[in-house]
């Protein structure tokens, strides 16, 4: 698969952690940075990603900030995005089977490097089920274009 990356400097390293690994496992990795552990503000990364995601250059997108909460937010408020912030794998799981997640992102001051592969590993096996959910996610878009269900 191809994946979008971001971070801003608290999930810097994990983010490198993270993006070596999908390369090991045979990824590719669009990184829309940051480059450096130097403070920065997080919506710019997470919407970098999510930009990346949405316009069909990246199948998925796997972001990293202090706590993955303001990233995901970002990335969130990029129409198409489905972001989610996980701390274990079931949630990862179950975001992409239900819910057809197409962004995951992370804690590096939450989660560990194993746990963060973990997460990942879950996130990019599993698959949206379709059915009675299709309908459910097709309500996040008309909710995007200003739709009061
Ligand atoms: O987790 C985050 C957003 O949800 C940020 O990474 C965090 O707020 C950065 O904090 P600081 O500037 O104190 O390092």
């Amino acid at each position: 698969m191809k994946i979008a990356m971001g971070a801003d400097h608290a999930g810097f390293n994990l983010r490198n952690e993270v993006k070596a690994y999908l390369a090991e496992l045979g990824h590719e990795v669009i990184d829309a940075g940051t480059d450096s552990a130097e403070r920065t503000d997080y919506p710019i990364w997470g919407a970098r990603a999510a930009h990346l995601v949405t316009s069909g250059e990246c199948d998925a997108g796997v972001i990293v900030c202090g706590s993955g909460i303001g990233i995901s937010i970002a990335a969130n408020k990029v129409p198409g995005a489905r972001c989610v912030v996980c701390t274990e794998p079931f949630s990862a799981e179950m975001a992409r089977r239900h819910n057809n997640a197409n962004m995951l992102a992370m804690g590096e001051r939450f989660v560990g490097v194993d746990m963060a592969k973990a997460i990942v590993d879950a996130f990019l096996a599993a698959e949206f089920e379709g059915g009675r959910h299709a309908g459910r996610v097709d309500l996040f878009g008309r909710i995007e274009q200003g739709e009061q269900l």
